[in-house]
């Protein structure tokens, strides 16, 4: 049996990994078979570009060679662990995916919404994600969520991350059917109700 994509977006400090726990805890006490992966990272040499990618250490990448590194990863994930858990019937939660590098890159960097969807096109062929959850939220809430010490990308100022959330929207109005937006300025329980029921209404899965 063919499992499903599910992958969870946002800006910085949105939730998401707090709702893939939600998520996947309640998928597994309904009987579904559950992998969580993230992005960047994901596998042991995603994990190695994750940390080059998001140290405040060195010389930063020009934001060409920063789009290439976070496809690295994910060709590197969809390949080696994605393809094959689909393959073996697993829902396949991924904590961020290629809409973060439409959001980020191509549009807060300014690369270019159809040039990332054309280089991400090129290795992901048919394994866009089954179904997104964005969730949206004003960065200057999310962003105090966060830890006081901040990697490269949650570094980059108020601007960077509206441009991020506005790049999140331009994703949703571009992609309606795959991707659905939740309010994430609720607390997590009542963001992890919306999430469910847009899972229930996509249809992906019978929950
Ligand atoms: N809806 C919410 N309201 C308030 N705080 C929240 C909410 N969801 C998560 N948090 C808290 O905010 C912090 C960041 O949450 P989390 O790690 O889930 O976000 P994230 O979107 O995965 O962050 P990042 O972008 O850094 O990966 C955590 O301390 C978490 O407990
Ligand atoms: C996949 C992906 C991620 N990013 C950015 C977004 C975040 O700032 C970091 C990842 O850190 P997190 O703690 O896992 O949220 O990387 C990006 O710019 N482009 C991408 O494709």
């Amino acid at each position: 049996m063919k499992g499903k994509l599910i992958t969870i977006e946002g800006p910085d400090g949105a939730g998401k990994t707090t709702q893939v726990k939600k998520i996947s805890e309640y998928l597994r006490t309904k009987g579904f078979k559950v992998l969580v992966t993230r992005e960047p990272g994901g596998t042991s040499l995603g994990e190695k570009l994750r940390k080059l990618l998001l140290t405040l250490e060195g010389e930063s990448p020009v934001p060409e060679a920063e789009a290439l590194i976070y496809a690295a990863s994910r060709a590197q994930l969809v390949k080696k662990v994605i393809v094959p858990a689909l393959e073996d019937g697993y829902i396949v939660l991924c904590d961020r995916f290629v809409d973060s590098s439409l959001a980020y890159q191509g549009w807060a960097r300014g690369l270019g919404i159809k040039e990332l969807t054309d280089i991400n096109g090129w290795f992901l062929k048919n394994n866009w994600p089954d179904l997104t959850i964005i969730l949206d939220v004003d960065p200057s809430q999310s962003l105090k969520r966060l830890r006081k010490e901040k990697d490269r990308l949650e570094s980059e100022n108020l601007e960077f991350h509206k441009k991020v959330r506005e790049g999140f929207l331009k994703v949703h109005s571009m992609y309606p059917n795959r991707t659905r937006l939740v309010d994430a300025s609720q607390n997590p329980e009542h963001v992890f109700e919306s999430v469910l029921f847009e899972i229930e209404k996509s249809g992906i899965i019978k929950i």
